[in-house]
C-alpha cells in the first residue's frame, strides 16, 4: 500500500516533507483591504495576498479494468511504485459505487480501461463519474488501444468530450506507466488540487455579509454571493449572466473609466429590485486582471444601508407614474398590470378613504383588492365618461371566474367537435340527465399495472441508426415513430437521456447519469404500452416538443427559464401522463374508479400522474434524481413539476390561455418589450409551454399529425366500446368506431383548442413553423373530409400514401 511521500510540491518549487500541513505558512486572509488600493496594475499573479495552500494528502487512484492483463499489471505496479493509494474494480458499476462511496471515495485519479467497450463502456462511465458529486477536481484518464491513436482521433475526442482529461496508450511496461502517472500527477492532479483549494475562498465569499459580485470585462455578472441576492432581491441564477446595466442603475462609463486605469471606483448606485422598490447602495469596484495586462474582471463590493432607500415613499412615487386624468388607458389593464402597490400607502379623501382604510386593516390582501384600490384612485382624477368605464371594469374584476372559459360558441351542426371539446373541458362524472346511458355497474379499473417488458437498451443504443436519429433530437420534424420502432416501444429512456444531457440536467441536479437512466427506465415502465395514444411514445413526444421550445427560448435569450426551470420542465414532460389508464378522468369518475374516489373527482388523472412521479422517485434512492438537491431546491423543483403536470388538465385550458394572453398578448408583430419575468409570469410561461407541448401533435408535419389523430381516436373508441359493454354513461358518443369522422374531430380540435393557443404561443416564442404546419394540416383535414376520408381504415390508407410520398422525398414544406 502507498505511503504518504513528498511528491507534492506546491510552494514555488519547495518540497514539503513535513507532513500534511508541514511548515507552510497557510493563511486565510480573505479581505483585499490589506492591499494598498492603488496597486497598479493589478494582475492576479502579482497579488501580494498570502496564498491559500492546498492540502497534501496521499493520492488515491481508482483503476477500473475488466481483466488482469499485462497492461493492468503494469499500471498497478506503477501506482505502487509511486506510492499512490490504488483501488481496483472490475466493472463500471463497481467503479461508480467505489467513487461515490462516502468511505472509499474522493479519488484524485480515475483510470478506465477504454479498450473493451462491451465490458466497460468508458464514455458512459466517464459521464456518470463526471456527474457524481465531488468529481470536479478528479483527473480522469482513459487507457486506449494503440490502434485508436493511429487510425483517427474521433474516439479520443469523444472520451475527452465526456470529461476525461487524458487518453494514454496501453502499455505493458511498468516504467512507461510510471512515467505517464508521474506526468499526470504533475500536470493535472497538482493544478486541480490548487484549484480545489479555492473552494475555501468561495465559501468565505459566499458567507460574507458584504454583497460581492464579480463581472467579466464587459460587466456581465459571472459570480454573485448570497448577500448580493438579498441586496438585489434576486436569485443568484437571475444575477449571474446579466449585464450590470440590468441589475443596477449607475453611471457605468464612470465606473469603467476608473477601473480601466486600474483605479478602484467608489460611489453609489441604485438597485433595480424586483419588487420595484429601489435602494441606493455604496459600491466599490476593483479591477483584476487574470491574464494579460488589461482588467479581465471587476469585483464589485456592495454595501447596502437600509436607511439609504432612494425614496422613503417609493410607493407614492410609483403612484405618480400611473396615468392621470385623460391618460387613463381605454379598456386596457396593461399599464396597471406592471405595478403593484400596497393599498395601505394610498391616501385619498372622502368616502373612499374609509373603505380603503377598512380594506387595509384586513390581515390578508388579494392582488385583486390592490388593483381595485388603484383603479379607485385613478377614478378620482378622470372625466365622467372615463369614470363610468372604470366602474364597468371594476364590476368585471369583482366577479368570480375572471378567467373562466369564454370560448367561441361551438356550431351545433358540429356534433363531433361538441363531443370532444365538451369532454375535454368537463372531466368530472358525466351528468346523468344529459348522458345517453347509465349503468348500475361499477367497475374498478385498477390503477394500471406497469408493463414489465424489459428494455433492450444496450442493443438499440449501440445501433448507429439510433444515434443518427438522436442527433436530430431538437428538430421539430423529429421522427418520433422511428424512435418508437428502434427502441421497441420504449423511446423515453433513449430520448430522455439525450435531452437531459443536452440541457445539462445532470449538473443542474448534481446527480449522475446512471441515476437518471434508472429513473427513466422506471418511469417508462409505468407507461402502459397497450394504450394507443397515452403511452411512453406520447411522453417522449411531449418531452421532445418541450426541449425544442426550451431551446428556442434560450436562443431568443429571453432569460425566462433558468437551468432549473429547463430541467424541471423536461422532467415534468417525461412523466406528465405516467400510469395513464387509457381512459379519461370522466370515465374514471363514472366508473367509481379508486383514483376518482381518492381525488374526489377533481383533476383525477393529472393528480395521479404528479403523485405517481414523486411516489416512485422517492421510494428508491437508486432512482431518486432529487437526492442531491438541498431541501429548498427540492421544494422548488417539486412545486414546478407538480404545477406543470397539473397544468396539462384540459378543464382549465381557457383559464391558462386567457391568463397567458392577458400578460404576453397575441400580436406577433408587436414589438412591445416583454413584461418583467417575475415569478407569476414565469409560472404562466411554464404552464403554457407544457400545454403546447402536450397537444403539439396538430402542429407537427402531416404524417405525424395523422398518426397521432389515429391513435387518440382509437383510444377514444376503446373507451366508448367499454362504456357500451359495461353500460356506463358514454362520455363522447360521437366517438364510435363505426360512425365517427376523425377528420371532423380534428377540424374541431384545431379550431376550438389548438388555433388560438398556438397563435399566442408563437407570438411569444417565435416559431412560425408550428403555425405553418397547423394551417397546412387543417387544410388537409378539410380536404380529407371533402374526400370522405373519415374512418380509421380511411386514415390508415391515407397514412400509407403519406409514407410513400415521403419516401419519394416530396417535402411537405414545398406544399406550403
Ligand atoms: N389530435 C387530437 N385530437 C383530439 N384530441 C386530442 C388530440 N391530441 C390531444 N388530444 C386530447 O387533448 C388532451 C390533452 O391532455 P391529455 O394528454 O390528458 O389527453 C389529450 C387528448 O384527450
Amino acid at each position: 500500500m502507498a505511503h504518504h511521500t513528498s511528491v507534492m510540491d506546491y510552494s514555488r518549487g519547495t518540497s514539503s516533507s513535513s507532513g500534511r500541513y508541514g511548515h507552510r505558512k497557510s493563511s486565510l486572509a480573505l479581505t483585499p483591504e490589506e492591499e494598498p488600493l492603488d496597486s497598479c496594475p493589478r494582475l492576479v499573479s502579482d497579488l501580494k495576498f498570502p496564498n491559500l495552500l492546498p492540502p497534501n494528502p496521499v493520492i488515491k487512484i481508482l483503476i477500473a479494468f475488466c481483466k488482469n492483463d499485462p497492461v493492468f499489471e503494469a499500471l498497478g505496479n506503477a501506482s505502487h511504485r509511486l506510492n499512490l493509494e490504488p483501488t481496483f474494480v472490475k466493472s463500471a458499476e463497481a467503479a461508480i459505487e467505489a467513487f461515490q462511496s462516502p468511505n472509499a471515495g474522493g479519488h484524485h485519479i480515475v483510470i478506465v480501461d477504454a479498450r473493451y467497450p462491451r465490458t466497460i463502456e468508458a464514455e458512459a462511465l466517464g459521464r456518470s463519474i463526471r456527474n457524481s458529486k465531488g468529481s470536479q477536481h478528479t483527473t480522469m484518464v482513459a487507457v486506449v488501444k494503440k490502434s485508436v491513436f493511429e487510425k483517427d482521433d474521433t474516439a479520443v475526442i469523444s472520451l475527452l468530450d465526456v470529461g476525461y482529461n487524458r487518453c494514454i496508450i496501453e502499455s505493458p511496461h511498468v516504467s512507461i506507466c510510471s512515467s505517464e502517472l508521474r506526468q499526470i500527477q504533475h500536470s493535472l492532479v497538482r493544478p486541480q488540487n490548487v484549484i480545489s483549494t479555492q473552494q475555501a475562498l468561495y465559501t468565505a465569499l459566499h458567507r460574507s455579509r458584504e454583497a460581492v459580485i464579480i463581472t467579466d470585462d464587459t460587466l456581465r455578472a459571472q459570480y454573485a454571493n448570497r448577500a448580493s441576492e438579498r441586496v438585489l432581491n434576486m436569485k443568484m441564477d437571475e444575477i449571474v449572466g446579466r449585464s450590470l446595466n440590468d441589475l443596477v442603475t449607475a453611471d457605468i462609463s464612470n465606473i469603467l473609466s476608473h477601473t480601466s486605469r486600474y483605479k478602484d471606483y467608489d460611489g453609489y448606485l441604485t438597485t433595480r429590485r424586483k419588487s420595484q422598490e429601489s435602494s441606493q447602495i455604496h459600491v466599490r469596484a476593483v479591477p483584476v486582471s487574470c491574464i494579460g495586462r488589461n482588467p479581465t474582471h471587476l469585483v464589485l463590493i456592495l454595501e447596502s444601508s437600509s436607511s439609504a432607500l432612494v425614496s422613503s415613499n417609493a410607493i407614492g412615487e410609483a403612484l405618480q407614474t400611473l396615468p392621470q386624468g385623460k391618460e387613463v388607458p381605454r379598456g386596457s389593464l396593461h399599464s396597471i398590470r406592471r405595478g403593484s402597490f400596497d393599498v395601505r400607502s394610498i391616501a385619498s379623501d372622502g368616502l373612499r378613504r374609509t373603505s380603503l382604510a377598512k380594506l387595509s386593516s384586513l390581515p390578508l390582501e388579494a392582488p385583486i383588492t390592490k388593483v381595485l384600490s388603484l383603479l379607485a384612485q385613478v377614478q378620482e382624477n378622470c372625466s365622467q365618461d372615463e369614470s363610468k368605464l372604470l366602474d364597468r371594469v371594476m364590476e368585471f374584476l369583482k366577479r368570480e371566474g375572471l378567467y373562466s372559459p369564454q370560448m367561441k360558441e361551438i356550431r351545433t351542426e358540429d356534433p363531433v367537435a361538441t363531443d370532444l371539446i365538451g369532454a375535454l373541458l368537463t372531466q368530472g362524472p358525466t351528468n346523468i340527465l344529459s348522458s345517453r346511458r347509465s349503468s348500475n355497474d361499477s367497475i374498478i379499473r385498477g390503477g394500471g399495472r406497469p408493463s414489465t417488458g424489459s428494455i433492450v437498451f444496450t442493443k438499440t443504443k449501440e445501433s448507429s441508426l439510433l444515434s443518427d436519429l438522436l442527433q436530430t433530437a431538437l428538430d421539430w420534424d423529429f421522427e418520433i415513430f422511428k424512435l418508437e420502432d428502434l427502441t421497441e416501444k420504449r423511446p423515453l429512456v433513449c430520448l430522455g437521456l439525450e435531452l437531459f444531457r443536452r440541457f445539462d440536467v445532470y449538473n443542474t441536479f448534481n446527480c449522475d447519469e446512471m441515476t437518471f437512466k434508472l429513473w427513466l427506465i422506471e418511469m417508462e415502465k409505468y407507461y402502459h404500452s397497450e394504450n394507443t395514444y397515452h403511452n411512453s411514445t406520447h411522453a417522449a413526444d411531449v418531452m421532445q416538443a418541450t426541449a425544442v421550445y426550451l431551446q428556442q427560448l434560450s436562443n431568443r435569450e429571453l432569460k425566462i427559464m433558468d437551468r432549473m426551470d429547463e430541467a424541471t420542465a423536461l422532467i415534468a414532460a417525461a412523466t406528465h401522463d405516467i400510469d395513464h389508464p387509457g381512459r379519461s378522468s370522466a370515465f374514471l369518475c363514472n366508473s367509481d374508479n379508486m383514483l376518482a374516489l381518492l381525488y374526489n373527482d377533481i383533476c383525477v388523472l393529472e393528480s395521479h400522474h404528479a403523485a405517481t412521479t414523486f411516489r416512485l422517485t422517492l421510494a428508491d434512492d437508486k432512482i431518486n434524481i432529487f437526492k442531491h438537491l438541498d431541501r429548498d431546491m427540492y421544494k422548488l423543483a417539486r412545486s414546478i413539476i407538480v404545477d406543470m403536470i397539473l397544468a396539462t388538465e384540459m378543464t382549465r385550458h381557457f383559464e391558462h390561455l386567457a391568463k397567458f394572453v392577458s400578460v404576453f398578448g397575441t400580436d406577433v408583430e408587436s414589438k412591445d418589450p416583454l413584461p418583467p419575468d417575475n415569478d407569476d409570469n414565469q409560472i404562466l410561461v411554464r404552464r403554457m409551454l407544457i400545454k403546447c407541448a402536450d397537444v403539439s401533435n396538430p402542429t407537427r408535419p402531416l404524417k405525424f399529425c395523422v398518426e397521432w389523430a389515429r391513435r387518440i381516436a382509437e383510444e377514444y373508441f376503446m373507451q366508448t366500446d367499454e362504456e357500451k359493454r359495461k353500460n356506463l354513461p358514454i362520455v363522447m358518443p360521437m366517438f364510435d368506431r363505426t360512425t365517427c369522422s376523425i377528420s371532423k374531430s380534428q377540424i374541431g380540435f384545431i379550431e376550438y383548442i389548438i388555433h388560438d393557443m398556438m397563435d399566442a404561443w408563437n407570438s411569444f416564442i417565435e416559431m412560425p413553423e408550428i403555425i405553418r404546419y397547423m394551417e397546412f394540416n387543417y387544410s388537409q383535414w378539410k380536404l380529407f373530409e371533402e374526400q370522405g376520408i373519415n374512418t380509421l381504415s380511411d386514415i390508415k390508407r391515407k397514412q400509407i400514401s403519406l409514407t410513400e410520398e415521403t419516401a419519394s422525398s416530396i417535402s411537405l414544406e414545398e406544399k406550403f
